[in-house]
């Protein structure tokens, strides 16, 4: 597994606005979005290609296009849904499938409560959209969802990341042959004794869509 921590001022700048406490939900849904973005234009940097003939006003040439079978993105629900336009931003053509993950708090286990995925991912390449990696399980459970089904080519894209989060999915994923890139607004300090990132910024979900039951 490749961990790829974006360094760029205006990441940093805008990530630290969303980890604010006294940030609102119009705010965070907006920076995360703009984030993404950002974050797309390096986790796209292996992106499949191939050639296209063209001919330009002055003279033909042969350009690149986004090779086919489309990549497929893949947010997991329900963080990774305020991640979704952001992304689709840079890669309009990209199909949609859906996860829905959620993470037992006492057991800090994952769990899949929705799945709309092809059945066929043999020779995609996937983007997954969650924007904590925070104990690595519920990354772990998606990309085994897809690896399962042929995808050959994952990209998680990630705004926070827990080193230890990181150390649990490449340990889940020893053995696994398809290539693994996290791609990350920051690597934060720790894990605290509930499992959330610190210094993080709480409950990404809760504060994109407001506390769940
Ligand atoms: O790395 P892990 O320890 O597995 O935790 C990370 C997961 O926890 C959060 O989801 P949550 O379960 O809160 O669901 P939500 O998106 O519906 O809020 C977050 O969006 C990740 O999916
Ligand atoms: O810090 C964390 C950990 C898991 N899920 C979140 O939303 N935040
Ligand atoms: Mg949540």
């Amino acid at each position: 597994m490749r961990t790829h921590v974006v360094d760029h001022p205006l990441v940093a700048h805008k990530l630290t606005v969303l980890r604010d406490q006294h940030t609102d939900s119009p705010t965070f849904r907006r920076l995360a979005d703009e984030l993404v973005t950002l974050l797309a234009y390096e986790a796209t940097r292996e992106v499949r290609v191939e050639p296209d003939d063209i001919v330009t006003p002055v003279a033909p040439m042969t350009g690149t296009k986004l090779a086919s079978p489309k990549p497929l993105v893949v947010p997991i629900l329900r963080a990774g849904l305020g991640m979704l336009d952001g992304m689709m931003r840079l890669l309009p053509t990209a199909e949609v499938g859906f996860l829905g993950m959620v993470r037992n708090e006492e057991t800090l286990e994952a769990a899949t409560y929705a799945e709309r995925l092809p059945d066929d991912l043999s020779g995609r390449q996937c983007y997954v959209l969650d924007p904590m990696l925070a104990t690595g399980g519920t990354l772990a459970a998606a990309i085994r969802f897809l690896t399962d089904r042929g995808a050959d080519h994952i990209t998680c894209v990630c705004l926070l990341a827990a080193p230890e989060g990181c150390d649990n999915l490449e340990r889940a994923l020893e053995g696994l042959e398809v290539p693994v890139t996290v791609v990350t607004a920051a690597m934060d300090e720790r894990l605290n004794e509930k499992g959330y990132i610190v210094p993080g910024l709480g409950d990404a979900g809760d504060r994109l869509y407001g506390v769940a039951g």
